[in-house]
């Protein structure tokens, strides 16, 4: 059957609040190379445009030269612990029951998430959501990340003619869907840095529960392929 219209989602802080295994991950990188750790408001902060703008924020933040040996030695102990990293994954609330409700109304589930795909696998399994979603489109799966629109349009070319919206809680999300040209739903409880007008969003929400009326809203305003 058709879908009535596709819903990508970003991960890390749309779906699931993942700061705190992120800074797990971090800090046991950190930690075995006898440097000091950091606190999760910072890390926090570093989240939005995938590994290597973190571990360029941490290596700033650190005062270590990112090509020395010692810094790489940090980013593989980091990559390797962040891959299967599921302590500190939290599910936003309602998301496991609005996924259901959209995948009951026929709406086809993506993700594109600038995370890498193990890391993201280990996350979506974690929390249970893994088999909600038809197409995954991470980090490391293209030559670049978002805010280039190529992921969205990867994902959206995969999940079928229909109209297609994106779901996102940053700066990096709404810069990619723009330049995509694929409408953009704010989750306002994520890592955002700046005003949620500011963003320009077709839709704001704070609340998992309101996500399948706004669906329903967008396929009502939106020609149908
Ligand atoms: O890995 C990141 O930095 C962010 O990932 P996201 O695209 O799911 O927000």
């Amino acid at each position: 059957m058709t879908s009535v219209c596709s819903v990508i989602f970003d991960l890390d802080g749309t779906l699931v609040d993942s700061a705190a295994a992120i800074q797990l991950a971090l800090n046991h990188a950190l930690s075995l190379h006898g440097l000091p750790v950091l606190p999760l408001d910072l890390v926090r902060g570093f989240i939005g445009r995938g590994v290597p703008h973190l571990m360029d924020c941490v290596g700033r933040q650190i005062g270590m030269d990112p090509s020395s040996a010692q810094f790489i030695s940090v980013s593989n102990a980091f990559s390797a612990r962040y891959a299967r990293q599921q302590h500190g994954n939290l599910l936003f609330d309602g998301v496991i029951e609005a996924l259901q409700d959209l995948q009951e109304s026929n709406v086809a589930l993506g993700l594109c998430t600038n995370k890498p795909m193990d890391a993201a696998r280990t996350v979506l399994q974690h929390t249970g959501i893994d088999a909600f979603f038809s197409v995954v489109v991470a980090g490391d799966s293209l030559p670049t990340r978002k805010p280039d629109p190529e992921m969205l349009w990867a994902a959206r070319d995969r999940m079928g003619p229909a109209p297609c919206l994106y779901v996102g809680d940053s700066e990096v999300d709404a810069e990619a869907a723009h330049a995509a040209g694929i409408p953009f739903l704010l989750y306002t409880r994520g890592y955002r840095k700046i005003a949620a007008e500011e963003l320009a969003p077709w839709r704001i929400f704070d609340d998992f529960g309101a996500l399948g009326g706004l669906v329903g809203c967008f396929v009502k305003e939106m020609p149908q392929a």
